[in-house]
């Protein structure tokens, strides 16, 4: 834990996922936890090769793409494609050893949803992300968070409910956050496309006309 560290500068948000493709599930609760965090930026970071699922369906030029547009006018979200370049399996603790060697003592705040935080126990060397990150986890609709007992103890030694601790120090800390609930999955759109169904307004309009315009995920090529 880097609790004791003195701190320089607003944190960074890290939202990391496999995009297969980006949605507003994503999106809009990015972009509200960096406007109430204060937030210097939020990241969205592609995975390579994920860990912990099979290899997403579109490619990984193909999903930064599809993130590109989706940040097009909003200035809070960037999009960092470190994972992408290094390839290989994109273990999150690795990134953020890279991050922490780039940004010094800035606190980081590697942002998760409920499903994702429930799996944590069994991401490469978990141990280590505390020593790099705090963790922010966003509740998602149908994913109750029944915690089991050693990622419970855990987190119970961790949690804090003011988002203003997060600012105190580098990393170390766990926090809860509420953000506007949308039940989106990447994998419920890729299955309507793939049914000849429309997944317009589940994702940004720029989003969806790439989608069409490559014909991705199974997207009728006339
Ligand atoms: N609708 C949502 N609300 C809150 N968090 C979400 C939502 N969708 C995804 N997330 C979180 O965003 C991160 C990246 O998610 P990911 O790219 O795997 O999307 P997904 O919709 O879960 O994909 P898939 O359906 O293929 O599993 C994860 O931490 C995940 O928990
Ligand atoms: O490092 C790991 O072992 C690890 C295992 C599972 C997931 N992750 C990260 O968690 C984030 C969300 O994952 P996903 O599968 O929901 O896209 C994404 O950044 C993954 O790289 C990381």
């Amino acid at each position: 834990m880097r609790r004791d560290t003195a701190v320089h500068g607003a944190p960074i948000g890290l939202l990391g996922g496999t995009f297969d493709p980006v949605h507003h599930g994503h999106l809009r609760p990015a972009i509200e936890l960096q406007e109430r965090l204060g937030l210097a930026e939020m990241r969205l970071v592609p995975g390579h090769v994920p860990p912990h699922r099979r290899p997403p369906r579109a490619d990984s030029e193909q999903r930064l793409r599809l993130l590109q547009y989706a940040v097009v006018g909003a200035p809070g979200l960037v999009v960092d494609a470190r994972e992408l370049r290094r390839g290989g399996y994109s273990y999150t603790v690795a990134t953020l050893y890279e991050l922490r060697a780039e940004l010094g003592s800035r606190p980081l705040c590697f942002v998760l949803g409920s499903d994702a935080f429930l799996g944590l126990a069994s991401w490469y060397r978990w141990r280590d992300l505390e020593t790099l990150a705090h963790l922010v986890v966003m509740r998602r609709p149908g994913h109750a968070l029944r915690l089991g007992d050693e990622l419970a103890e855990w987190t119970a030694a961790r949690q804090v409910l003011d988002p203003a601790a997060l600012r105190g120090c580098s990393s170390g800390l766990i926090l809860f956050q509420e953000t506007t609930p949308l039940d989106i999955s990447a994998s419920r759109i890729r299955r309507l496309i793939a049914q000849g169904r429309s997944a317009r307004y589940l994702v940004p309009d720029l989003v969806w006309g790439c989608i069409a315009k490559e014909g991705l995920y199974g997207y009728p090529q006339i």
